[in-house]
């Protein structure tokens, strides 16, 4: 289908605010089989009169932000779980993930001298896309694990069996988690003069930590020179983080979103950022539907086999008005592909107007399965794939905005290699991940300073 085609099939947004309609009836990649469809819509009904977790004002609070990263004068760093589980909403497994986020967004901050705005897979991201449905094991198939949102990670037939009732866990572990977030960045946890009290123990005694202390008494020693002349601290006192999730489960999205007074425009209420997945970004389908009638940030997944065309669409049917800030383009391309696949891309967006920001997730391209089965990632294969991003954006003059990664504030073994190196006999027994593997804290703090180098580099030139 031509561009021209789908944007009128798909009727771009104007100001008479598109519904649910819009969405239904199109086909749902990835839908769980919900074997109870009244339990369904008991549940769903519930939810919809539920509160929202985010305000609109917050969202376009984001996108004013985004917006600022889109027109390069900022970067983006999304991280988080790549499956929330309901298990792992304490206080403390949430505090550890954001003392992770705070930490490399500090690295980042301090190398770019750039805001950076933070955005947490966080508080949402209960329900995955799988590449089959289901999973043999000894002889015996079940449904596959699609996320504690539909069903549970145990092998068998009854957890793995898709519940409704689930839904409500979501939005409630959602609720809690939020609560934290929020209790945290308000309580002062996240002043900057924290700034030592986020390296962790076991981070601290590692040469990752004491590069980052390091770093840290050079900002505890630019606080206190601000201090002593008397200037404003305001900005250092607080911080802002988003939270994000794929939107898959319509269902869900649909019932918490609402219609904003002030404006009239639809809101996803479930999370501050909504996006695509790389399962769930066909153009004629429901979910890329759904995005178009919320006036919400967005982003889109782009895998290697995306087309120069596809993206002209993706901005044509998600963004008409070309506003900065409303689409993030997530590429995920493998440190095989980047330098060969994303260029074309980045072109396209140029050509069709596009003001979009670009970042780079290293992750998910770059899958791979241990001897053990499990599935792993090399570090060297996600810092090949953030340099790669960098180069591409160099030498087309755009912005390479951000990162998004999958990170837990945990000591893990999930991913291989690393300064403190993981190897594959390590998985064994490090492995906690419910889907797919994440940088543990010494890991991601390492990729934030490879990735803080790159941009020092891209902004200030490699002499200075
Ligand atoms: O992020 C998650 C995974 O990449 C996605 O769910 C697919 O994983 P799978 O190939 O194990 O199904
Ligand atoms: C499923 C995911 O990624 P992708 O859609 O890029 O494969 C994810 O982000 O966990
Ligand atoms: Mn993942």
């Amino acid at each position: 289908m031509t561009r021209a085609l789908l944007a009128a099939a798909h009727h771009v947004p104007t100001t008479d605010a598109p519904t649910a309609d819009h969405w239904r009836g199109r086909p749902v990649a990835q839908a769980p089989d919900w074997p109870d469809s009244r339990l369904l819509d008991r549940v769903v009904g519930e939810l919809s009169t539920a509160s929202t977790l985010v305000s609109p004002q917050e969202c376009d609070d984001l996108t004013d932000r985004l917006a600022q990263v889109a027109q390069g004068a900022g970067f983006l760093l999304q991280g988080g779980d790549c499956a929330e589980t309901f298990g792992g909403t304490s206080s403390l497994a949430v505090r550890r993930k954001l003392e992770t986020l705070l930490q490399i967004a500090v690295v980042l901050t301090y190398a770019g001298s750039l805001p950076v705005v933070k955005i947490g897979r966080m508080a949402g991201q209960f329900a995955k896309p799988r590449s089959v449905p289901t999973e043999t094991r000894d002889g015996v198939t079940l449904p596959a694990y699609r996320g504690d949102a539909v069903n549970g990670i145990e092998f068998t037939a009854q957890a793995r069996r898709p519940d409704p009732r689930r839904l409500h866990e979501m939005y409630q572990a959602s609720a809690a988690t939020l609560a934290i977030i929020r209790a945290f960045l308000t309580g002062g946890y996240a002043d900057l003069r924290q700034v030592h009290a986020w390296n962790q123990d076991f981070v601290a005694r590692s040469p990752v930590g004491r590069r980052y202390e390091r770093l840290a008494d050079d900002i505890d020693r630019a606080l206190r020179f601000v201090q002593a002349c008397n200037m404003d601290l305001a900005g250092t006192r607080s911080v802002d983080l988003y939270t994000s999730h794929e939107g898959l489960l319509l269902d869900y999205e649909e019932a918490l979103t609402r219609t904003d007074p002030r404006t009239g425009r639809r809101y996803a209420g479930s999370g501050h950022l909504l996006w695509l997945g790389e399962r769930t970004r066909q153009l004629d389908g429901a979910h890329l539907a759904y995005l178009t009638t919320i006036a919400n940030p967005i982003a889109v997944k782009l895998g290697p086999a995306t087309t120069a065309d596809e993206v002209g669409a993706y901005i044509d049917l998600l963004d008409p008005q070309r506003r900065p800030g409303r689409l993030t383009f997530i590429a995920r391309m493998g440190a095989q592909a980047v330098r060969d696949r994303l260029p074309a891309l980045v072109e396209a967006a140029v050509s069709v107007g596009g003001v979009v920001t670009w970042i780079s997730d290293p992750m998910h391209g770059n899958t791979i399965t241990a001897p053990s089965g499990h599935k792993t990632r090399r570090f060297d294969d996600i810092v090949d794939e953030v340099t790669g991003f960098f180069e591409v954006h160099a030498a087309l003059g755009t912005h390479p905005g951000g990162l998004h990664i999958e990170l837990t504030g945990d000591d893990v073994a999930e991913c291989v290699g690393g300064g403190e190196p993981i190897a594959f006999d390590d998985l064994h027994a490090g492995y906690e991940s419910a889907c797919d593997p994440r940088l543990n804290r010494s890991q991601s703090i390492e990729l934030a300073f490879r990735t803080a180098e790159l941009l020092h580099a891209q902004f200030h030139g490699n002499g200075s």
